[in-house]
């Protein structure tokens, strides 16, 4: 359902949020929509939009001393206070920024078919979850909706942005993707992976755009349940996918139908969860 905002132009839905038109500038707006094994579920996790937007913004601030970003105020229409973003309108690079600190997801499967992860060769003997050596920059095209976005190596995104680009977005990627890891790792939260946007400026400088490093955005793990080797918890979906995978839920994920609505004790375990992630890494209380 996309929201009439006044002075706002709809532009562009994903399956958690929206982006608009706003004057000379784009309006970001998060909704309180989850997702998971690829389905928007209902109902929308109360507070979810504000939280993430709030911690998008403490990670831009922590940030801002290695990569300009692109927020230009948080002065938003009243309809959607405190889960949007004014954000200045760049010319976005055509490429998703992905980060890996730790195996997992496609970038396992990419590893178990090939040893290598958008080309970049791997140790033998990783298995799920597995700490990588160090963080490897795994770009991915961006996908129409409802499609997984596709692994690329760094040589196609030479190919579609030039070398200069291109060494600048892995280089930037992995020195953000080091800084937020510790910063989360000290705070007992393991950023396994993550996906970064870029824009351009007209002056040609490179700027981090999007929402930055929230669990929609990236893979967030309870540090204290950390275990190599098997699927490893998600510190804000694991909840829901645990109903959705128990028989309590009577749904049958291989028939592909959508997830029934989510009872009202697993939509507040999961709004509690984001809450700690929010005051666990901003320090700020809600
Ligand atoms: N951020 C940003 C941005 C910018 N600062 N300038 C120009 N374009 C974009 C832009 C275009 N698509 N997206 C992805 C996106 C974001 C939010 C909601 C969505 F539905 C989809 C981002």
């Amino acid at each position: 359902m996309v929201l009439e905002i006044p002075g706002a132009t709809h532009l562009h839905s994903g399956k958690v949020r929206d982006l608009y038109e706003y004057g000379d500038h784009l309006l970001m707006v998060a909704s309180d929509r989850i997702s998971a094994y690829d389905f928007s579920l209902e109902p929308g996790i109360p507070d979810k939009g504000e939280i993430l937007t709030r911690m998008s913004l403490w990670w831009f601030e922590q940030l801002a001393d290695i990569v300009p970003n692109h927020v230009i105020s948080t002065d938003v229409p009243e309809q959607v206070a405190g889960r949007a973003l004014i954000v200045e309108r760049l010319d976005m690079f055509p490429v998703e920024c992905v980060v890996r600190g730790y195996l997992t997801g496609s970038g396992l499967a990419d590893y178990a078919a090939s040893g290598h992860v958008c080309g970049v060769p791997l140790p033998r003997g990783l298995v799920d979850g597995s700490r990588l050596p160090e963080p490897i920059f795994t770009p991915a095209t961006k996908a129409e909706i409802g499609d997984h976005d596709q692994n690329i190596t760094f040589d196609h995104v030479v190919d579609t942005i030039g070398a200069e680009d291109a060494a600048a977005l892995r280089d930037l990627s992995i020195q953000v993707y080091r800084r937020a890891e510790e910063i989360a790792r000290e705070r007992g939260i393991l950023l396994a992976d993550t996906k970064f946007e870029f824009g351009r400026r007209p002056d040609g400088t490179i700027v981090l755009a999007d929402e930055v490093l929230t669990p929609d955005s990236s893979r967030f793990w309870p540090a204290d349940a950390w275990e190599p080797g098997r699927s490893q918890p998600s510190f804000d979906k694991q909840f829901v996918r645990d109903w959705l995978t128990s028989p309590e839920s009577g749904w049958d994920r291989d028939i592909e139908s959508a997830p029934p609505r989510l009872p009202d004790a697993i939509v507040e375990k999961t709004r509690e969860r984001y809450l700690e992630a929010y005051e666990r890494l901003t320090g700020r209380s809600w």
